[in-house]
């Protein structure tokens, strides 16, 4: 995408073309104006158009310019922190409420799925968190528990079961997830904006919003060539935000991530390696991931970002950590390579902000953001709908804060990761 082999890599290859889009020119009015062409963007649009309002929907770049396609494609249920911790962070009705909705939440992109005939690699069969060493292994069965007393169908497989799902020996054990899944992450936000289209909606891409103003009842917002005229605006930036709202980007610290896909691995090895499509993750702090697409090729990946001396230090990392966990593989080459920065905030878990009367957005998905985001989108226009009123949203109205020596956070994210793959083959 924009001409950067290691912005969308492998997602960009292998995705269906998106709907033909021009940037906006002139001025037009519609009931709500969605920024953000990501996950929460598109479905905040598709709900409201599905709804009967009309939408126009801004894209500063191209459709999944952002997070949405570039990620891995685990399409997980829950955020990272322990489910019995939220209430204590969020209060007992919002940490309820939030572990609802997103457990829930996979479902909700399967179906959408399905319901809009998306084309995008949907894997149904489960994620493997998978336990590195005894303390590996008492974090996910902690993370069992308190997820099965909430009636998830979640299972803690041993050492063995976990190594013939995974095709290595390297874990103590796997949390099996069947609530979620794994999908082609920007061929799922294509397709959204597919469907979106076809639900009414006018979207506008290379349309970034430069400034907002207000002009009576209504809000006016601006690009380069053209405005809209609104009587809301969904905020849906997050981590790649820019324009009037940066001050979301720069509420979260970026946690550089990469991957490299491997080429094909034929039927033989694939039937070897993750042979039931699970997507997987494993429990280190400095995490790698892992997942095949369609075609059998190998996505691994994990902290840091692929430029400078980054380069060649995650690929050398990269490449001995394989070896070690797939020996069966070989020197198998790689075939793309991207990265994409993540946002976190100080308690790993999103934010709805209230900009201004009628101007609204949820951000800070903390890497979690495929099912999340689809289901804050709905969140989103059942709010500018008015059948969610705030007191029943998810999440607390909470104001923007720049977190304390962000700049020196990002920095040590990006350093530290390079200087533990610099030193270890992991696992
Ligand atoms: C490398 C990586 C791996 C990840 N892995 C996973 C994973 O496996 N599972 C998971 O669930 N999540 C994962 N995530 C997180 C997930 O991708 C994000 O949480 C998700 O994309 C957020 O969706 P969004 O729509 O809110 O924002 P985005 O997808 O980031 O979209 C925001 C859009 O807003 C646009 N924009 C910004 N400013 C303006 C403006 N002024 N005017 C107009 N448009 C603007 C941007 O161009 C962008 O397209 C990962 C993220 C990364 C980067």
């Amino acid at each position: 995408m924009l001409n950067d082999p290691r912005s969308h890599g492998l997602w960009e290859k292998t995705a269906p073309q998106p709907p033909a889009t021009e940037p906006l020119a002139g001025h037009v009015s519609a009931d709500v104006v969605v920024v953000g062409g990501g996950y929460t963007g598109l479905s905040s649009a598709l709900h409201l158009a599905e709804a009967g309002s009309s939408v126009v929907l801004l894209e500063a770049n191209e459709i999944g310019f952002g997070g949405a396609g570039r990620n891995v494609g685990l399409i997980n249920a829950g955020m990272w922190v322990m489910p019995d911790d939220l209430p204590g962070e969020l209060g007992a009705i919002h940490g309820e409420r939030l572990l609802d909705l997103l457990g829930n939440a996979p479902r909700l992109v399967m179906e959408l799925i399905d319901k809009h005939g998306i084309a995008c690699e949907l894997e149904r069969n489960g994620t493997l968190h998978c336990a590195v060493g005894p303390a590996g292994l008492k974090e996910i069965e902690e993370r069992a528990r308190q997820w099965g007393k909430r009636g998830a169908p979640v299972t803690v497989l041993d050492a063995k079961e976990t190594e013939r799902r995974i095709g290595s020996s390297a874990y103590a054990g796997a949390l099996l997830d069947m609530r979620a899944g794994t999908l082609q992450p920007l061929a799922y936000a294509r397709g959204l904006a597919h469907a979106v289209i076809k639900a009414g909606v006018a979207i506008y891409t290379g349309s970034r919003v430069a400034s907002t103003e207000k002009s009576g009842t209504k809000w006016v917002v601006s690009t380069d060539a053209g405005k809209v005229s609104a009587n809301w605006i969904v905020v849906a930036t997050d981590a790649y935000s820019t324009g009037p709202w940066e001050q979301v980007r720069n509420e979260q610290v970026h946690l550089p991530y990469f991957n490299f896909a491997t080429v094909p691995l034929g039927d033989n090895l694939a039937k070897s390696v993750l042979p039931g499509r699970e997507g997987a993750w494993d429990t280190k702090e400095i995490l790698s991931s892992f997942r095949m697409d369609q075609a059998g090729r190998l996505v691994f990946g994990s902290v840091g970002a692929l430029r400078n001396t980054g380069l060649s230090v995650h690929k050398n990392w990269a490449r001995r950590s394989l070896r070690k966990l797939f020996p069966q593989l070989g020197e198998i080459p790689f075939e793309c390579e991207w990265y994409g920065k993540i946002g976190m905030t100080d308690n790993a878990l999103p934010r709805f902000h209230k900009f201004a009367p009628n101007v609204v957005g949820f951000s800070g998905y903390n890497g979690r953001g495929i099912a999340p985001g689809t289901v804050f989108g709905k969140v989103l226009a059942g709010h500018v709908l008015g059948h969610i009123p705030e007191a029943d949203l998810p999440l607390p109205v909470t104001d923007v804060i720049e977190p304390s020596f962000r700049t020196v956070k990002e920095m040590w994210y990006e350093a530290g990761a390079q200087a533990a793959h610099f030193v270890g083959a992991r696992v």
